[in-house]
């Protein structure tokens, strides 16, 4: 099956200075499987999201969500088949670059969220910005600080932290420790967001609020992609969410190492 690029911009991709409007993520009849000799659990033919796009992604428990997710973070590697982000093939690069690569253009917002909870607050917002010097100077390049470049990142996170209404407990220096469950959500989209990357990733990161919650994160979110027209890749049980989304990927529909679907080894 093919997927539409719904065509929402013209930013140039990596590698395309001329700024067509390529996909910001492209898949060519990919496959993937967890080791050597195992069955493939991923099979796409083709699948594009452009710039700017919010994409809910939606299928059956073990359909490949939080695999598909790990592909396009770079976590893992497809053995067939072609993945581009921002134009570079994902698939010809190793794992080290794959790793600086995702550094500096993906945010990821995990279903656990993973701060660090000997980090303050604002620390764990910045973290992605001592990973990448790529988004350390997005940063730099869009606050004056008079040459001091922790209190412009300092800075940034807090800005975020704001909009995500948790200014209060990063100035109070409240630990990670004592958030609650939304507290801890937001510090990590805040972080995912640091430094602008291009793609931002969240898996099930409103599982654990009630649905009012749910969808005022998702207002904020969209609110910080659309800043900078960062594409928004979801992945969510919830189907009430599903409508306030640009698109929806289903991957029992797209995925042809689920049932009846023959994939070709
Ligand atoms: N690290 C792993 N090693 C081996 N197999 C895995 C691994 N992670 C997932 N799988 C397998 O890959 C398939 C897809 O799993 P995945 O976690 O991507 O599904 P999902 O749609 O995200 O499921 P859920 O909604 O339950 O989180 C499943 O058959 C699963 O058992």
């Amino acid at each position: 099956m093919t997927l539409s690029v719904g065509t929402l911009g013209s930013r140039g991709n990596l590698g395309e200075p001329g700024g067509n409007p390529s996909p910001v993520i492209a898949i060519r009849d990919l496959a993937f499987r967890w080791r050597r000799g195992a069955p493939v659990v991923l099979g796409i033919e083709r699948l594009e999201i452009a710039r700017g796009e919010r994409v809910f992604i939606e299928g059956p428990s073990g359909s490949g969500k939080t695999t598909l997710l790990s592909l396009l973070a770079g976590v893992v590697k497809a053995e067939q088949g072609s993945l581009r982000i921002l134009g570079q093939p994902l698939e010809r690069m190793g794992a080290v670059k794959r790793d600086h690569f995702r550094a500096d253009h993906v945010g990821y917002v995990f279903q656990m969220f993973n701060l660090i909870p000997y980090l303050s607050l604002v620390e764990n917002v910045t973290l992605p910005c001592r990973f990448s010097r790529l988004r350390r100077a997005r940063v730099l390049e869009r606050i004056d600080c008079g040459g001091r470049p922790t209190r412009c990142l300092e800075e940034e996170a807090l800005r975020l932290l704001d909009h995500l209404d948790m200014a209060e407990p990063a100035r109070s220096k409240r630990s990670v420790t004592e958030l609650s469950v939304g507290q801890q959500q937001r510090v990590a989209a805040a972080r995912a967001l640091m430094g602008s990357p291009e793609i931002l990733i969240a898996d099930e990161p409103t599982s654990a609020l009630d649905s009012d919650r749910r969808e005022a994160f998702i207002r904020l979110l969209f609110r910080e992609c659309a800043e900078t027209r960062m594409t928004l890749i979801f992945v969510s049980h919830d189907a009430a969410l599903e409508p306030l989304f640009d698109r929806t990927v289903r991957l029992a529909e797209i995925n042809r190492a689920l049932g009846s679907k023959p994939f070709g080894d």
